[in-house]
């Protein structure tokens, strides 16, 4: 399974990062040693996807260490470094998480402070693949369908995380286990997570699917053509209400008129009871260029203004299943915080 990031030692200590902006037709990596060249790969979306972030974070603690030996940075320096990558994005909680996770460790170096990196990556890992199989069981005992159909948006692979997949993992095991159907993957303008990066990992791994385009979702969800509607997470607050990438919450209305579920999954790491309600969430805005052209075409007039939302927030009470490796909680028929409360540790 392809790997969004890695530490690795040759020819000198840096995290590889898969450059996903130049996926499907060109495999190029980045290796990042520097502060500024992680902040920038993170908001251009070179590396991206909510787990993913964690990882980035963590490790990229000990990015900021080793240039700050290199650079005799101070205290001061560092932290500011290290602040600069924690608030690169703003709606993935993870990417904060990540950092937060290994901050303890830096009084005891470099080697310290990689280890629990790497141990959080190894996590992250085993929590998506725990996470694949409860929710595979929870859609089949839900949909009761010997062969099912499975709607998903943007992308939530190996891509999206340190290793295996979220949404994507539940598709992956439902398919190992030749239980799935078919796939509709949601192209997911506007940087086309879905048709670029879902569509090749789908491919890599034989899984049967189609791409459809954004606005043909929830036709696609209202005349039955699929059974289940399965995203990922970028954020899930303390009663539910859970960020994603900007569509989301359209595929769960028009799940809740067809009476199918709708399903987030996500690692428990995703989960932020800091944070009460989605409206609290701050929502990442992106550059208009986004919008306004597509892979270097210009396609809206000049002096053309645009909106650009990265993510949108889903009610809880439209999402029947938040499946975490932990367990899983089901906000629409059982709308009690107390449950992911207890999930999220
Ligand atoms: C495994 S969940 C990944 C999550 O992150 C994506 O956003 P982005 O591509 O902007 O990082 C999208 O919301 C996915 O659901």
């Amino acid at each position: 399974m392809v790997k969004a990031l890695e530490w690795v030692a040759l020819p000198q200590p840096a995290l590889r990062l898969l450059d996903q902006t130049r996926l499907p037709t060109q495999e190029h990596y980045i290796d990042v040693t520097t502060v500024d060249t992680l902040v920038r790969a993170i908001q251009d979306l070179a590396v991206r996807g909510a787990p993913a972030l964690g990882g980035v974070g963590a490790l990229g603690v000990v990015v900021a260490m080793a240039q700050g030996e290199r650079e005799a940075w101070s205290s001061e320096r560092l932290a500011g470094e290290i602040a600069r990558i924690r608030n690169a994005r703003p709606t993935a909680v993870n990417l904060a998480w990540g950092v937060d996770q290994v901050l303890p460790a830096m009084p005891r170096g470099i080697p310290a402070v990689l280890d629990a990196a790497m141990r959080l990556v190894a996590e992250d890992e085993a929590a998506n693949r725990e996470l694949s199989r409860l929710g595979a069981d929870w859609i089949i005992a839900r949909t009761g369908k010997d062969l099912v159909r499975v709607l998903t948006h943007c992308n939530t692979g190996a891509l999206a995380t340190t290793a295996w997949g979220t949404a994507y993992g539940i598709i992956h095991e439902l398919h190992q286990r030749q239980r799935l159907e078919v796939v509709h993957a949601d192209e997911t303008r506007p940087l086309l997570q879905g048709s670029r990066l879902t569509s090749w990992e789908l491919t890599q791994d034989g899984i049967p699917h189609v791409v459809q385009a954004d606005s043909a979702a929830c036709s696609t969800i209202l005349r039955g053509l699929v059974d289940v509607a399965i995203i990922g997470a970028d954020r899930i607050v303390a009663n539910g209400d859970t960020a994603n990438k900007i569509g989301s919450v359209a595929l769960a209305l028009a799940c809740q008129r067809a009476q199918i579920p709708f399903v987030v999954a996500a690692p428990s790491s995703t989960i932020d009871l800091a944070t009460t309600t989605g409206a609290e969430i701050v929502i990442e805005e992106r550059p208009p260029h986004e919008v306004l052209g597509l892979g270097g075409l210009q396609t809206s007039p000049a002096g053309a203004r645009a909106f650009n939302p990265a993510f949108d927030v889903t009610p809880h009470d439209l999402i029947d299943a938040i499946v975490t490796e932990r367990g899983i909680v089901e906000p629409a028929t059982h709308p009690d915080p107390r449950l992911l409360a207890e999930i999220a540790g």
